[in-house]
């Protein structure tokens, strides 16, 4: 995949043990995206993982960010948070596919990754893949969408 522009502001955030792979994340893209925006934690000493889901939701629902990227150990405990809030999608994907298709079919805005799990390399192929993904508004995506809706509605 070419390193051409990925037109979005992505919020980026992360615990301790996401923090390496969050470093050198912030480094490659921040010259691909229009704006990245660094949500912390902003070193490796022990810190709390829903507190940077908070604050990467908070830049997505507020219209700063269009996307979110959170990485912590394993990817899960994230992803577990992030999906707690209102208007968060959020998965994580440990391969390509995943990454566009879940933007594609379920409007996914927020990527979640295990810094413990995967390397580098494959990290920003996933990010790209992640970034450079629409969603397709078909009916059948629509309808379901419409349905997790109504779920942040019980
Ligand atoms: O899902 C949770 C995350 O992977 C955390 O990053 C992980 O639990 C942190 O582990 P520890 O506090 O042992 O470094």
């Amino acid at each position: 995949m070419s390193d051409r522009e990925l037109p979005l502001r992505l919020a980026v955030g992360g615990d301790h043990a996401g923090f390496p792979l969050k470093e050198l994340v912030t480094k490659h893209f921040s010259e691909l995206v229009i704006e990245l925006i660094d949500c912390g934690t902003h070193d490796a000493s022990p810190s709390d993982y829903p507190d940077f889901a908070v604050e990467v939701a908070e830049k997505i629902n507020s219209g700063q960010a269009d996307r979110g990227l959170l990485i912590c150990g394993s990817g899960v405990g994230v992803s577990v948070a992030a999906n707690k809030i209102t208007g968060i999608r959020a998965a994580i994907c440990h391969d390509t596919y995943s990454a566009h298709q879940g933007v594609e079919h379920d409007d996914m805005n927020v990527l979640c990754i295990g810094g413990r799990i995967i390397g580098s390399e494959l990290a920003f192929e996933i990010i790209k893949s992640f970034l450079s993904a629409r969603y397709t508004p078909e009916e059948r995506h629509a309808r379901r969408l419409q349905k997790i809706v109504a779920l942040e509605e019980d």
